[in-house]
């Protein structure tokens, strides 16, 4: 029922959508009933065939490659003997649209499954697929559009686009233009403005005081089955539209939505084309496994629950392992930062790519233990390490040299297996049952780092096929992470097909030594890949955009995108030292958890130590989770975690724990790393240091204030 606040026209478009809405679910229970009686009868299939040709007889020019591809499908069904899905009665669709035309006005819905009771007036077509949906993407109400539909021109004018949101078969948002109604738990509508519009777009209003943690957007949990697909702009439409042939580079400031346009575009690519491109041949790998897990759940709606999404390491190992026919590969423990950050710079794949005469070497297969053995010649060679420390231009600091050369003559070792062979194998272990060599310099005795595992794909490749499955469309997210090594490998997976996505943003990537966009796509093969940028930055609020760049200095690129909405101010809170923060930080996150049990909430601590030393405050806390390793539930409650953890991510709130002198000095990676933990927020973020505040935030106006 609609509430007496409400304009005429708002109940109007209430009582029409509701009508809609239950039109839609009559046909489709009625569709139900019908596939339920005749399970392989085909006389329902035939009926809906016969409607369409009717439809296509006098169909809007628009209207006409949606209704043939109806056709297709119901014909292919027929020949299958299959049913025709049909769409989840509880969350159909998520755009209503209608166009007028010459031949009159006609209402289309946008969802994930096509349906069609023309008889009733019901057609929900495939946002993925529908050449209509072109027009639901680039126009908005009260515009005329002019769209070619294959060798046809349609225009008329968008009388309605509407965003709906059905919550469990209820309809309870409609936003359209400025106007946003929404239906409360008691059924009542209620009108809001402009500002809380932007709820559908995961926004929130601004009404925060100062020093209070929320802004309201975690007291109600929405079930929006639909999240991004429905908003996403013009821009963002076009790229995702990229033929599937073509390589694609997506870029943007963060939060801009360059995984949101990866991810639909892998899902147009698979529909359109799901012979050539079957998702078990395609494949998402990101850095982290964090970002791992939120992509696999960003996939699950999208319909593409069986691409596989890896992270760099489990996915630059499985492919070793084929690659060099081995069923494990013995990784060593823990490299040392500086020597993972030595095996990963685009210095080394320069000098390793003058050395290929020695790799190519003779007859010898190219096995694991061979190519290992000759890369340890090369890593043992202090003048090879020292041109290439002299060829990173300061990017790697000269004692890179000495912990290489430490590092190797421990992985060259001969394993004390292998050495005491011959003796009791119970000799071998220590009284607490461990290997003698656990924990000591000999543990890494015959390991591989797995930062070699790419460069000896490399290597191998040198010598012929890289011997690994094929892929038919690669999305490589926060590709700025990724070294010209796993470049290449990629670029051998990919083969003839540059079927490609790369998502990224330079200045979040998390070491020195990224190459630039040019080498990567130069490494990969698509030097001439579409390129895109991303103008607005969706995740994150004014302050906290204004924040990020002011955070980055000189880093900051002078096409940064712009924030897409006004939101509460940043939060500073300086305190004399570090207990006082995190008492003062617990109480306000306790405080914070019972007004907005629904809201996410991120602990963002420059450590793994700092993060774990917080969690302490409020680990009694059933809504408090200490994540080190990317094992984010994405439930309501507390995640405490570090910076590393965290890219790709968002959270309705954060809160950074220790913004200080020491855990963010003035230099690149710390603006870098600071950058990403305060771009992580969606809705407030908060700011606390003690003892010496970072210089990085210092001079932002409104950083000074004492708590
Ligand atoms: N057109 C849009 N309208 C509203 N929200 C959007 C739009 N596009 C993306 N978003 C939302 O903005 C947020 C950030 O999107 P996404 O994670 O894709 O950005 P990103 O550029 O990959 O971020 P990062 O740089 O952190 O990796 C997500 O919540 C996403 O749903």
């Amino acid at each position: 029922m609609a509430g007496q606040e409400l304009s005429p026209e708002a109940l109007a478009l209430i009582a029409e959508e509701e009508a809609l809405l239950s039109r839609v679910q009559q046909a489709l229970s009625e569709a139900r009933r019908q596939a339920a009686e005749r399970t392989l009868d085909t006389q329902g299939l035939m009926a809906q065939l016969a409607v369409l040709r009717d439809d296509a007889t006098t169909a809007h020019a628009a209207d006409l490659p949606h209704v043939f591809t109806q056709m297709n499908e119901v014909r292919s069904m027929l020949e299958r003997q299959e049913t025709v899905p049909l769409p989840d009665a509880n969350a159909p669709y998520f755009a209503h649209l209608r166009l007028s035309g010459p031949t009159g006005a006609r209402d289309y819905l946008l969802g994930r499954t096509s349906f069609a009771n023309l008889a009733a007036g019901v057609r929900v077509i495939d946002w993925r697929f529908a050449p209509v949906a072109r027009v639901f993407y680039n126009y908005e109400e009260g515009d005329a559009f002019e769209e070619s539909f294959g060798d046809r021109l349609s225009e008329g004018e968008v009388e309605a686009r509407r965003l709906v949101i059905i919550e469990k078969g209820v309809l309870t948002r409609i936003s359209t233009g400025p106007h946003l109604l929404q239906r409360d738990a008691q059924g009542r509508w209620h009108a809001r403005g402009r500002d809380a519009a932007s709820v559908l777009a995961g926004g929130s209003g601004t009404a925060a005081r100062p020093g209070f943690l929320g802004v309201g957007r975690g007291t109600t949990h929405v079930e929006d089955a639909f999240g991004v697909t429905a908003l996403l702009d013009a821009e963002q439409y076009a790229a995702v539209s990229t033929g599937p042939e073509q390589p694609l580079l997506v870029l943007g400031s963060a939060g801009s939505g360059k995984t949101t346009v990866a991810l639909h575009r892998l899902a147009k690519v698979v529909f359109d084309d799901a012979k050539t491109f079957p998702q078990a041949r395609t494949k998402v790998v990101v850095p982290e496994a964090g970002l791992a897990r939120l992509t696999r759940r960003l996939l699950e709606p999208l319909g593409l629950g069986k691409v596989s999404v890896e992270t760099l390491e489990s996915w630059s190992l499985s492919t070793a392992r084929s690659a060099f026919s081995l069923p494990g590969i013995k990784l060593s423990p823990e490299t040392p930062a500086l020597v993972t950050r030595f095996k990963r710079h685009p210095a080394l794949r320069r000098a390793l790519a003058g050395r290929v005469p020695v790799f190519k070497g003779k007859a010898l297969p190219p096995t694991l233990d061979r190519l290992r053995l000759k890369l340890a010649d090369a890593y043992l060679d202090r003048a090879f390490l020292e041109a290439v420390v002299a060829d990173a231009k300061g990017e790697l600091p000269r004692t890179v040299v000495a912990e290489v050369l430490e590092h190797t003559k421990q992985q060259t070792a001969t394993p004390l297996a292998r050495q005491y062979k011959g003796y009791d194998a119970d000799s071998l272990v220590t009284v607490d049952g461990r290997a003698i060599e656990a924990d000591t310099p000999d543990a890494l005795a015959g390991t591989v780092d797995p930062d070699d595992l790419p460069i000896l794909m490399f290597l191998k490749a040198q010598r012929g096929a890289l011997g690994a499955e094929r892929l038919a469309h690669v999305v490589l997210d926060e590709a700025e992470d990724f070294s010209l090594f796993e470049l290449f490998v990629v670029s051998q997976l990919l083969g003839d097909s540059r079927s490609c996505t790369l998502a990224g943003d330079e200045v979040q990537q998390t070491t020195a030594g990224f190459a630039g966009w040019d080498a990567a796509l130069e490494e990969l093969g698509i030097r001439d890949a579409a390129t895109c940028r991303l103008q607005v930055s969706y995740r994150c609020p004014r302050p906290v955009v204004e924040l990020a760049q002011h955070v980055l200095g000189t880093q900051s690129p002078a096409n940064a995108a712009r924030a897409g909405r006004e939101g509460a101010p940043v939060g500073f809170h300086h305190f004399p030292d570090e207990a006082q923060a995190w008492l003062f930080l617990g109480d306000a996150l306790r405080d914070l958890v019972l007004r907005e049990p629904h809201a996410s909430v991120g602990v963002i601590a420059s450590s793994r130590e700092a993060a774990q030393s917080f969690h302490r405050v409020i680990k009694e806390m059933p809504w408090a989770r200490l994540v080190l390793e990317g094992d984010f539930s994405f439930e309501p409650g507390v995640d405490v975690t570090d910076v590393d953890n965290v890219k790709g991510l968002e959270f309705d709130y954060v809160v950074l724990p220790d913004v200080t002198a020491r855990a963010y000095p003035a230099d690149d990676e710390a603006r870098r790393r600071l950058h990403v933990a305060v771009t992580r927020s969606s809705h407030q973020l908060w700011v606390a240091s003690s003892a010496v505040r970072s210089p990085l935030i210092r001079t932002f106006p409104g950083a000074d204030g004492a708590a």
